[in-house]
C-alpha cells in the first residue's frame, strides 16, 4: 500500500498554548483516515498543516515523500466553511467560479453527479439547506480531481438524514481511489467511514489503529442495559453494575453468566438490550471524560 502523507514530530505552539504536541502518523493511498477528538484536541490545526495553511512550530508533513510546498495546492482537495461561498452567485456560477482557480479541473458534469447538486444548479448560494451546502463544498473540494481530500468536520450542524447522504458521499469518492482525511467528533461518522483513526485529546494522539483494532484491543466487555426499576438495589451495588439516568448498566464479559444471575434474582429481562464497545466509550475509557463534555 502506498503512502500518502507522512507527518512527523507535528508540534504547534501559540504563546502559552501546546494545540499540537509531537504529533507522528501516516496515512495510506484510498483509506479514509480520521482525525478524532474533542473541541480543542488539535484536530483544526493538525489539518491545517498538512493543508499547508498554517506552518508548524517543529516537525514536517510530507506528501509522498517529499516535504510539502505551495505547489501542493493544485493537487490537493480541502472543504472550506460556508463563508467561502459568495453571495448572489448560484451553484453553477460557483462551480464556474472555483474552476477558474486551477490549472486542471474534472468535468462539472462529474461532480454534479457525484455530489447530487441537480436538482438545486440553478439556486442562490444563500438559499441552500445545510446538507446542500455541504454538497456544493464537497464538490468544490474536488473541482481540480485531487487525490487527496481534506474535509474538517463536514457534517457538523446536519440534521441525521443529511448526515448519512453525505456519507455515502465520502463512499463514493473513496471508491474513486482518492484518500480522505477527516475529521470530526461523532464517534459512530468515525465507525462507518474511517479505516483508520487517530484519537487526539490536548494536542496528543492517545490512540491510533482501526476502529475495529483500537476496540478489540480495548475492550473485551460489552454493556447490558436494564430499565432502573426492575433492577434490586443490592445488586447495583457491584462495582461493574452502574446506575445511569434510568437503566442500570451492567459491563461483563460474560453475558451468559450476568444473564443467569438476573434470572436467578427473579429480575425480568423485559426492555433488555446489549450493546457492543463504540468509539464513544473508548475515548471515555482512555481519558475519563466523555467526548462531547
Ligand atoms: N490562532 C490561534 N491562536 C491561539 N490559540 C489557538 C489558535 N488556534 C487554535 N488555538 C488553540 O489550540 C488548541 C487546539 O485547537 P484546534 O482548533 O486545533 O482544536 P480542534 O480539535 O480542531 O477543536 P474544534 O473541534 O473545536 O475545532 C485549542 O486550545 C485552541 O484554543
Amino acid at each position: 500500500m502506498q503512502e500518502v502523507i507522512r507527518v512527523e514530530n507535528l508540534t504547534k505552539r501559540y504563546k502559552d498554548v501546546i494545540a499540537v504536541d509531537n504529533v507522528n502518523f501516516a496515512i495510506q493511498k484510498g483509506h479514509c483516515f480520521g482525525l478524532l477528538g474533542p473541541n480543542g484536541a488539535g484536530k483544526t490545526t493538525t489539518i491545517e498543516i498538512m493543508e499547508g495553511i498554517i506552518k508548524a512550530t517543529k516537525g514536517q508533513v510530507f506528501y509522498y515523500g517529499k516535504p510539502i510546498d505551495e505547489s501542493m495546492s493544485q493537487q490537493i482537495g480541502i472543504q472550506f466553511q460556508h463563508t467561502a461561498l459568495q453571495d448572489f452567485l448560484t451553484v453553477k456560477e460557483t462551480l464556474n467560479l472555483f474552476t477558474s482557480f486551477y490549472q486542471h479541473t474534472v468535468s462539472h458534469e462529474k461532480l454534479i453527479e457525484l455530489c447530487d447538486l441537480r436538482e438545486f444548479l440553478n439556486r442562490d448560494n444563500r438559499l441552500l439547506s445545510g446538507g446542500q451546502r455541504q454538497r456544493l463544498l464537497l464538490a468544490l473540494a474536488l473541482i481540480n480531481d485531487p487525490d487527496i481530500v481534506f474535509l474538517d468536520e463536514p457534517t457538523t450542524g446536519l440534521d441525521p438524514q443529511a448526515r448519512r447522504n453525505f456519507w455515502q458521499l465520502i463512499k463514493n469518492i473513496k471508491a474513486q481511489n482518492k484518500t480522505v482525511v477527516l475529521t470530526t467528533h461523532y464517534m459512530d461518522e468515525a465507525q462507518q467511514l474511517c479505516d483508520d483513526v487517530l484519537i487526539m485529546d490536548h494536542g496528543q494522539v492517545i490512540a491510533r489503529g482501526t476502529p475495529r483494532q483500537l476496540l478489540n484491543q480495548h475492550f473485551n466487555e460489552v454493556f447490558i442495559y436494564l430499565p432502573v426499576e426492575q433492577v434490586p438495589d443490592e445488586l447495583c451495588q457491584q462495582s461493574n453494575w452502574q446506575v445511569n439516568e434510568q437503566q442500570v448498566e451492567i459491563t461483563t464479559s460474560d453475558v451468559e453468566a450476568t444473564i443467569a444471575l438476573l434470572l436467578a434474582k427473579n429480575v425480568s429481562l423485559s426492555g433488555l438490550h446489549v450493546k457492543s464497545p463504540n468509539l464513544d466509550d473508548l475515548f471515555l475509557k482512555l481519558t475519563g471524560h466523555s467526548l462531547r463534555d
